[in-house]
């Protein structure tokens, strides 16, 4: 930076420590919030770029878009300025910084970097972390844009805390297009198709981009590399990627899949959310089969080049073939605007219209063939029906009715009759009822048509309810709650999440996610939230009653200690502010300070009768107090009468009104006689006396 940098900001709040990290738009330093007694990080912008207006204002976007968020995976802001600075050339500047919390660790970059591909469960953790931040920054409308290594720190406690929502925009802004905007967002190597191509982002954009970072965990390198940004961006749009589990021996294919679906080049054959993606890992890591196993990556290539062709023959029909040859775009990794093919013209060739009609007619063929052949079967399968069917009528075999059974009919019940009635029976497990296990549901064939006697009827029992009640497990340890959830037919995630809690005590499960009382299927797997045995100061105490607020807090089970001091704005009695201030995290069950009101400060009304005027608004200034002169004077007159009187207690910054009488003559003076004021001080009429003489 070529600021002179100064040693705090905020008027001394933040003082400045170390350079930790360079950016594309910032530097990063460590920093003392003095005020609240903490480590931070401050991110400060390059001066180069302090003056683009459009940077500044997505800089200010970035503060407030993300300050919006409290999640315990995205890195918190916590405040924001703009610092004004000097440069070499004495110029000054308004340098915008953010101040947010600050992650003892690495990135994922640099941890990848220095060892290499993650163990698969490690990749796990990861990505369930950067997964449940965008499925809650998704929730609140905020598109991340640049998930990448670079932007996943990893803290030494091992949380995943995701950071640099830098470029993230509200999810209604979200029309314009990375060429609109001509800020291309997300770097080529995990820019999703629709970001290379310049269209629309949605949530699915994350997705994609957080498939890479998967990808680059278990092989140590991003799906697609190259020697220019649009070399990458054409990977994105129209190749499908080596499968990991080519490159590391040993590697599941199940990871090809998963890897493959999010990356899927068209977003609606990718995970629909964040949720179903951190989903469909836990699956396949508990030993399940993920909804990806079905994944067709060559299918989903070849249809989105299909979908792209019928998209562009449409296009070239109303272009000329200067608009479909190389343009501008801003190529993400130099920063600069390069050549790049159009948008049109990137991931697939214009088949001819001959090649587009023999490929139709094929297609045609083909359907004529597979329909006939269906067709054969199903007349050979009704011929033998009808061969079986009269062949019994025609033995006259014995017939005997099916007896009819009801939702309190057993096992054994159901035998008895069945046997009773010379029929064999079946039993099987209707795994779709929600009735109580073993209730009867369903049979075949129905109750009172007539079948051969010997013949066998299959009875279903409910397995149980598939969906079942989530226990609560608040308060638990995680070996309890790992046991009851267990038993209840769930499973559980072996990582969990560490949160803030009011009244969880350290250590203990907060919460389930799915949350206790909703109905899910039996065997579906649940994270469990751990307290951190840490809290937040809440917010909305300032203006509000003393009382109130104590009885509040201690409520939520804090220790209070109350300071008073006098305020001009909040009422007597009320609470002015707290430390630490709303929103930090402490102990629970910490203390907090309420400072109370006593209203605005009270100050006594000096004597001033008998002082010349300039003395009299001298003594009342030092007592906080305006001197009011609703008949005019000078400031040799002498006091006459002042309201209030001397001793009244008033608000301090009041007025006290003073009547003044003009100065005496020396003969005058001395018959109306300074010592009838005896009231006065000594000073004034001393002075007021030697001016005059
Ligand atoms: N909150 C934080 N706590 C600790 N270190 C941080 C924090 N934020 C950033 N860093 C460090 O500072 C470096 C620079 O961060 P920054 O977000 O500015 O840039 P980047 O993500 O590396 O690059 P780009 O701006 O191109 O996305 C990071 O790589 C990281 O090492």
């Amino acid at each position: 930076m070529s600021n002179t940098m100064p040693a705090s900001l905020a008027n001394g709040r933040y003082q400045i420590g170390q350079l930790i990290g360079r950016g594309g738009m910032a530097q990063v330093y460590t920093a003392l919030d003095t005020r609240l007694g903490r480590t931070v990080a401050l991110k400060m912008m390059h001066s180069d770029l302090a003056n683009d207006d459009i940077f500044l204002s997505r800089f200010r976007r970035e503060a407030h878009s993300v300050a919006q968020m409290n999640n315990p995976n995205i890195v918190n802001i916590y405040d924001s300025g703009e610092e004004t600075m000097t440069d070499e050339a004495g110029r000054t500047e308004r340098v915008p910084y953010l101040v947010m919390e600050y992650v003892k660790g690495q990135t994922l970059r640099d941890i990848i970097k220095a060892n290499g591909p993650l163990s698969q469960r490690d990749a796990e953790q990861v990505m369930i972390g950067v997964l449940n931040a965008l499925e809650y920054s998704h929730r609140m409308g905020v598109i991340h844009r640049d998930i990448k290594p670079g932007n996943i720190m990893i803290s030494e406690q091992g949380m995943v805390k995701v950071m640099d929502f830098g470029i993230a925009r509200a999810l209604d802004d979200s029309v314009a297009t990375m060429t609109q905007s001509q800020g291309v967002v997300g770097t080529a190597q995990y820019l999703s198709p629709e970001q290379a191509r310049g269209e629309t982002v949605d949530m699915r954009s994350d997705l994609y981009s957080a498939g890479c970072v998967l990808y680059e965990m278990l092989t140590g390198k991003p799906p697609f590399t190259g020697d220019s940004a649009v070399a990458i961006a054409y990977q994105h749009v129209s190749e499908v990627a080596v499968p990991p589990s080519t490159m590391v021996p040993g590697l599941p294919k199940m990871w090809d899949q998963i890897c493959a679906k999010a990356m899927a080049k068209d977003r609606q054959n990718r995970y629909a959310t964040a949720a179903e993606f951190k989903n469909d890992i836990l699956t396949f890591m508990n030993g399940g089969v993920p909804v990806a196993a079905n994944f067709n990556p060559l299918a989903d290539l070849a249809n989105m080049k299909a979908r792209k062709q019928a998209e562009q023959t449409a296009a070239t029909q109303a272009m000329s073939p200067i608009e479909t040859a190389a343009t501008q775009a801003f190529n993400p990794v130099t920063g600069q605007f390069e050549a790049t093919m159009a948008p049109q013209a990137v991931g697939t060739q214009l088949k001819t219209r001959s090649e587009q009609a023999t490929e139709a007619k094929a297609k045609r063929k083909k359907k004529i063939i597979i329909g006939s052949v269906i067709g054969s079967l199903l007349l050979i399968a009704a011929i033998v029906g009808l061969v079986f069917f009269l062949k019994g009528v025609g033995k006259g075999i014995d017939q005997v009715v099916v007896p009819t059974f009801s939702d309190t009919t057993t096992e054994d019940r159901a035998r008895e009759k069945l046997t009773e009635a010379g029929l064999k029976m079946q039993v099987k497990q209707d795994t779709d009822s929600s009735e109580p296990e073993g209730t009867f549901t369903k049979q075949s064939p129905k109750g009172g048509s007539k079948v051969a006697k010997g013949s066998t009827v299959t009875v279903w029992f409910s397995a149980g309810p598939k969906a079942v009640k989530i226990p609560e497990v608040k308060g638990r340890s995680q070996e309890e709650a790992r046991s009851v959830l267990e038993k209840a037919g769930f499973k559980v995630t072996p990582s969990t999440q560490t949160e803030d809690s009011q009244d969880v005590p350290k250590d203990k499960v907060t919460r389930t996610d799915p949350a206790a009382g909703q109905a899910i299927d039996k065997g579906s797997t649940l994270m469990l939230y751990i307290s951190s045995g840490m809290t937040k100061v809440p917010d909305g105490l300032v203006g509000q009653p003393k009382d109130a607020v104590l009885a509040n807090l201690s409520k939520q089970g804090f220790s209070t200690q109350v300071n008073s001091e006098y305020s001009d704005t909040v009422p007597k009695d009320s609470v002015t502010r707290v430390e630490p201030g709303s929103g930090t995290a402490i102990e629970q069950r910490g203390t907090i300070v309420v400072y109370v009101s006593q209203g605005k400060e009270q100050v006594s009304v000096p004597n001033t009768t008998g002082m010349t005027l300039g003395q009299a608004r001298f003594l009342l200034s030092q007592q906080g107090l305006a001197a009011g002169l609703p008949n005019g004077g000078s400031d040799t007159d002498i006091v006459d009468h002042q309201d209030p009187v001397a001793g009244a207690k008033v608000d301090k910054g009041s007025t006290v009104n003073l009547t003044v009488k003009p100065t005496q003559t020396a003969n005058s003076g001395n018959s109306s006689g300074a010592g009838s004021n005896g009231g006065g001080t000594g000073m004034g009429n001393g002075s007021q006396q030697g001016n005059k003489n």
